[in-house]
This record gives structure tokens, sequence and C-alpha cells, in this order.
């Protein structure tokens, strides 16, 4: 480790960097203060290697927080995630690597950005269920688990939805009798989405519904996911969770 962080009883984040050189800073970025402590390091690293200007440093973001809130969603309101993309810019990273974003314009607003591909953890998913045929929730996963489909040459049924007040309306558009299914998507948040296109699968004919998200949040727990889906994948991005119900791939550095 080339840094140390502290905190202060107030809040207040410090870091110190013990070595000069190149730097490769990862977190999950799911918080406010994840961003401000890769902005102390990257500050004190900028002081400790002012006359090294050979030096790379790069940040990897697992989790960024505010990726749902890619457009200003109703006048008057703030654009949440180029506030955010603004302050990453402000650290000026030579590089920043972001693990499955919501859309591309997080990639779009942030200076020297990539995206770090989910394909890896969709490929174990898969294995370890015996080749489903995998489906994305909506027009938003479906360009991206289209790519996946190909990479791994499986089956790709595409669903759609919309919110109906809130709460999102499916229709499915292929054939699922007698298959087991793999809904591929970036993150459950309570995850109604999910439950009710594994519903929706079931009342098809699916024989098994299995979800892979990377960033599992989960924040009303897995009692009604438990109704309709047999089992979940996915990283610790967000957290780490504790349940049979769940597999979770754990990422380098977390
Ligand atoms: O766990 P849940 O509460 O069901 O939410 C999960 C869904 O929400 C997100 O999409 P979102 O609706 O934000 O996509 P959008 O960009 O189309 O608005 C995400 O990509 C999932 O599809």
């Amino acid at each position: 480790m080339k840094y140390e962080i502290k905190k202060f009883h107030d809040g207040q984040v410090t870091a110190k960097i013990a070595e000069t050189g190149d730097i490769h800073i990862k977190i999950r970025g799911n918080s406010y203060e994840d961003l401000f402590r890769a902005a102390a390091i990257k500050e004190a690293w900028d002081a400790t290697n002012a006359t090294h200007k050979t030096a790379v440093a790069k940040l990897s973001i697992f989790c960024l927080i505010g990726q749902r809130s890619d457009r200003r969603f109703n006048k008057g309101e703030s654009f949440d995630l180029k506030v955010i993309c603004k302050f990453i810019n402000d650290m000026k990273f030579d590089a920043v690597s972001i693990l499955h974003p919501h859309s591309a314009i997080s990639l779009a607003l942030i200076e020297n950005s990539e995206k770090i591909s989910h394909v890896t953890y969709v490929e174990k998913a898969y294995n370890q269920i015996g080749n489903p045929v995998l489906v994305s929730p909506d027009a938003g996963a479906y360009k991206t688990t289209h790519e996946i489909a190909e990479k791994l040459n499986a089956d790709l049924v595409p669903s759609n939805k919309v919110r109906v007040d809130g709460a999102p309306e499916i229709s499915i558009q292929g054939d699922v009798k007698g298959k087991e299914c793999l809904i591929v998507d970036d993150l459950a948040d309570g995850g109604r989405t999910f439950k009710f296109l594994a519903e929706a699968l079931k009342k098809q004919g699916a024989t098994k519904v299995f979800l892979y998200v990377t960033h599992g949040q989960f924040n009303y727990g897995f009692d009604e996911l438990k109704e309709f889906i047999d089992h979940i994948y996915c990283t610790n991005s967000y957290k780490d969770i504790d349940d049979d119900f769940v597999t979770q791939f754990k990422l380098e550095g977390l």
C-alpha cells in the first residue's frame, strides 16, 4: 500500500503517501466519502510526485455513486452525475476505470475514462447455472447483454420495461417455456424490476429464473425476491453480502 488514510473525529479524511511512483487507487466510490478519500490521496500524491512527472496515477471506481442520475430528471432539479463527474475530473487522474456503468453518460462526463466490463462475472454465473437463456430487462441493458450473449454463444431474450406510477410493466419478446433464464442487468436497488420480470418469465413457463447484477444494493432485503427468483449472482462492488441466496464474486482490491 502506497498510502494511509485517517479520519478525524469530525469526519474529515486525510491521506499520507508512503512511497513515490505510480499509484492505482481502487474504491467502491458508492459514497461521497469514498470520493473524498481518493481526492485526499491524489492531492498528497501530486505534492509528493511534483518533480516526478512520469509517474502515473490511476483510479478504479467499482460502483459509481449517482450513475443512474445521468440526466436532469425535472426542471429545477440538479443533474447529480454531472456534479459527481466534475469532482472526479478535478482530481486529474491519468486514467479512470468504471465497472459496468449504468449508461455511457458516466464515461462521456469523466475525462480519461474507460469501462471495466462485467462479462467475466456474467460468464461465471452462466457456467455455474449451466447455459441458461440470457434475459435483458430493458432497452438500456439490451446492448451490453447482446454483446455478452454473442461472446458466450448464449441465447438472448429481450424484455421491455415501462414504469407506470413507479411500478414496472413487463413485456417479454421470446419463448422461455421449459427454459432456465438468467436476467442480466447493471444494478438492483430494491429489485422490484426483477421480481416482476421473474414472475412474468415463470408465468410464461420458465423452469428457473436467476438474476445477475453487477451492483447488488438490495436495499429491502431478499424476502420478496425469493418468491420468483431462484438464486442471485452479483459482485461486491456495492457491499459485501452474506446470504445463501446470493453468490458474490469478490473484486480485487475490495
Ligand atoms: O432494483 P430496482 O429498483 O427495480 O431498479 C433496478 C433497475 O433500475 C435501473 O434502471 P433505471 O430504471 O434507473 O433505468 P433508466 O435509466 O431507464 O431510468 C437499473 O438499470 C435496473 O434496471
